[in-house]
Formats: C-alpha cells, structure tokens, sequence
C-alpha cells in the first residue's frame, strides 16, 4: 500500500507523516511531497525511525514523482487561518492549490483514493470532484474530504463534559467542515444523556473549536497535531478497510446521494475500493432537525462555489 502526502513539510503534512510512518502496515510505502525544499529532509529525517515502513520526499513543482503507484493521496497542501478568518477566506489561495495538485493526481495516479484536508474542505472536495471529471477519472466512491477531526473532538468533549472513558465515547458528525455545517448528533451518544443547556454549550464547541485552536496560536496557524491524528485515524482506517477488513466506518464527506447536498459527511462503510456503503445517520433530535434545516444552504452555497470555480 502507497500512500503519499502532498503538503508533507507543513504543520498537519508532518505530524501525519510521523503518526503514518509509525502505524501504517508492515511493506507500505509512504511518499511526502510539498513545494517546500525541505521535504525530502523530512523525509530523511523521519527514515531513521525503525518501522517496516519505507519513506521518500520531494520537493518543487511537481508532485508526479510522489504520486506514481499511489493507492491512497492524502492532501494538506494550502494556507491556514489566522485569527479573525474564517475557513471561507482561504479559498482565494487553497482552491487553486487543490485544483493543480488533482489535475497531478487525475494524471499520476487516478485509481487512488483522496482524502481531503485543505480548507474550505466543504468547498475543496467539490472542487477536486470537478477536476477529476474533467479529466475522465472521477469515481465519486474514491474521493473523501477529512473531517475526522470534528469527531476526534467532539468524542473527546463529550467524554469531558460527562466523565466518560474516551476511548468508548461515539459521536457521529454529519454535514460539512466549517461553523454551522458542522453537525454533531449528541442525541446518539450511547449511555448518557444532556440537558437543553449542554446540548447547545457542546455542540456550539464543537462547531467552534477551529477558532478555539486558530486563537490560542495567536496567528501561529491552526490546528495541526490533533489534525495529523485525525487525518492518521482515517488514513488508517482506509488503509484496513482496501486490504480487506469488514465493517470499517468512518463519518466523511462524500459525494454520496445525500437527499441534502451533492456532498455531505455522514457514516460510510469503506472497502476495498473506498466507500462500499454510504449509511444512514439515523434518527435526528428536535435541535438536530433544525440545525440541519438551518445549515443546508450555507453547505449547498460552498459547494456550488466549488463547482463553478472550476467550471467558470
Ligand atoms: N480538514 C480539517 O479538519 C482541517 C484542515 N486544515 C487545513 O489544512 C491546511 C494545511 O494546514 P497546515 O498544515 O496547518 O498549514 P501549513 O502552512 O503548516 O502547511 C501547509 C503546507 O502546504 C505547502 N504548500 C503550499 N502550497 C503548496 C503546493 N502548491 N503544493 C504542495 N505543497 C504546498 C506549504 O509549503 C506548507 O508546507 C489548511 O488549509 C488548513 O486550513 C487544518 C486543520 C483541520
Ligand atoms: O479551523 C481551522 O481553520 C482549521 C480547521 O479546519 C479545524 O481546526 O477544524
């Protein structure tokens, strides 16, 4: 299994490449790209740490090199917030950035699966999606925007919040990346339940926690350590799913015949060729029902924003 990172020299690029080189399985490959010269220092660097996991880095223009024979292209390449943004005002650079990067994949390697992590994800994945079509490789079942990180949090602040053990805490995220589109169903948590006050306190955290983490940076950049985890728990779980594992879920945003949106996070069962089964998310809450009706045209507006950036 190949798996290469394109943004490999930045904050998330190398927390994932470390958290990869030391979980991926035995024989994987990992191959770091990003237009920084440093990277394949990056990759020297990380190649000391004994694991059975072979690495190379590149750096400059092109990321073909990077790209041959890659199974599975995990993408962070971009800029990142500063205080008083929000992930809407990144577009004007990162959409661009994304659009080459899969034009380069589209070519290199368009049987790979992409996880997207370059902000605004609920604007960048349509984005890639466009790409790949244009090209003649799109298969809608092979392309995932990462938004792992809204569960890892929001598993970790309802495990606070109630004294649970958070390595049993479930929370299914659904919708999109950014503010209100991010919804997570606090109803389903499992052997707990909230109050009215603290449905609102937690799910305004975790809509929220971006900015929590882009302020305490105080214009040093958003979240990168806890993103490299998150992008890792979904690489990983791609990883075992394609070699043949059953019943792998994770909640991504995906081109996945939502009544909603072209795109929208939910449950997915992944398999040996990306998703195997987009599943329902289930019963919804009141206060969920109309978060959800609340949000969909600023999700619906994101990804149209997507498609005509690459159609104009
Ligand atoms: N999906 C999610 O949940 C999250 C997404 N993000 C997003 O991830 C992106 C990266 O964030 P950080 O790693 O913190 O930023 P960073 O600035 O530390 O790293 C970005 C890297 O991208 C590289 N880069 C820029 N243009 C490139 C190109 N054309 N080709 C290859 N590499 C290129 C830069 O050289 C840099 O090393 C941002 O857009 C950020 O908003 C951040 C946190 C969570
Ligand atoms: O907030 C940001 O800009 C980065 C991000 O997507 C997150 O931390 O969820």
């Amino acid at each position: 299994m190949k798996v290469a990172v394109l943004g490999a020299a930045g904050g998330i690029g190398q927390a994932l490449a470390l958290l990869l080189k030391n979980n991926l399985p035995a024989g994987s490959e990992l191959s770091l790209y990003d237009i920084a010269p440093v990277t394949p220092g990056v990759a020297a660097d990380l190649s000391h740490i004994p694991t059975p996991v072979s690495i190379v880095g590149f750096g400059g223009e092109d990321p073909t090199p990077a790209l041959e024979g890659a199974d599975i292209v995990l993408i962070s390449a971009g800029v990142a917030r500063k205080p008083g943004m929000d992930r809407a005002d990144l577009f004007n650079v990162n959409a661009g950035i994304v659009k080459n990067l899969i034009e380069k994949v589209a070519a290199a390697c368009p049987q790979a699966c992409v996880g997207i992590i370059t902000n605004p994800v609920n604007t960048t994945v349509p984005i890639a999606a466009e790409v790949l079509k244009k090209a003649g490789v799109y298969d809608k079942n092979k392309l995932f925007g990462i938004t792992t990180l809204d569960v890892i949090r929001a598993e970790t602040f309802v495990a606070e919040a109630k004294g649970l053990d958070v390595t049993q805490v479930k929370v299914p995220v659904i919708g999109g990346h950014s503010g209100v589109t991010i919804l997570p169903l606090l109803s389903q948590v499992e052997g707990v339940s909230f109050s009215d006050e603290e449905i609102e306190k937690l799910t305004y955290r975790i809509q929220n926690a971006g900015t929590e983490v882009v302020e305490a940076k105080a214009g040093g950049g958003s979240a990168t350590l806890s993103m490299g985890q998150a992008a890792c728990r979904f690489a990983l779980s791609l990883v075992k799913a394609m070699q043949g594992e059953a019943n792998v879920v994770e909640c991504t945003y995906v081109d996945g015949g939502s009544e909603h949106a072209q795109f929208f996070a939910q449950p997915v069962l992944l398999g040996k060729n990306g998703v195997e089964e987009v599943l329902p998310y289930g019963a919804v809450s009141a206060y969920e029902q109309a978060a959800m009706d609340g949000m969909l045209e600023t999700l619906r507006g994101d990804i149209e924003k997507g498609v005509e950036f690459v159609n104009q």
